[in-house]
């Protein structure tokens, strides 16, 4: 459990502008539409952009199913970043979920990190490159959708945070819902 001098880190509001040095939001709200199909439906057009990279990749969609939520408050232990193309995770069941990310490896190791709370209609498409921890799901049975790059190269460095960076990740309220701790 987090001690006295632990950092337990604050959620921030997922903006498009808080999360622009990271990547992109896709929600709804934050962007406009126009109307197609004879007027009978709103298209949110290029809410974000699929990034693959060097000539190999492809994009490729999958769906993260995660059974069990993510137990808190636990210890930033690691994070990754795909430097060859973006990752996106778009909600499928409209849960809340959290976003964690950091400038840099450096930044990541000195515990600098911003934490972000996706009120479950909001998606995120990390940049390519971004420092991100794995999916942290708030309830369980979740199941987001997952837009990233399929290549050859290896997509996925990882970074671990040493025992002195004593960082958390709180148990987060969610307005009308508690959550598991
Ligand atoms: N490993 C994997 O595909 N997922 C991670 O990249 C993640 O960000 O959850
Ligand atoms: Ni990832």
């Amino acid at each position: 459990m987090p001690g006295a001098t632990s950092k337990v880190l604050k959620t921030q509001l997922l903006t498009a502008k808080a999360f622009a040095p990271y990547g992109e939001v896709i929600d709804r709200q934050q962007h406009t539409h126009f109307l197609i199909n004879g007027g009978s439906t709103e298209r949110y057009h290029q809410m974000a952009c699929v990034d693959t990279g060097p000539e190999d990749g492809r994009a490729i969609i999958s769906i993260f199913r995660k059974p069990v939520a993510s137990h808190f408050p636990f210890r930033v232990e690691m994070m990754e970043q795909h430097p060859f193309g973006s990752q996106a995770f778009i909600p499928l069941k409209g849960k809340p979920f959290l976003i964690l990310v950091a400038a840099s490896a450096q930044a990541a190791e000195q515990g600098d990190l911003a934490l972000f709370l996706s009120d479950g209609s909001q998606g995120i498409n990390y940049a390519a490159g971004t420092w991100h921890h794995p999916l942290i799901t708030l309830e369980d049975d979740d199941e987001l959708l997952v837009v990233d790059r399929q290549g050859d190269r290896k997509n996925c460095n990882e970074i671990q945070l040493p025992d002195s960076s004593d960082i958390w990740v709180p148990a987060i309220l969610i307005q009308g819902a508690s959550l598991p701790s």
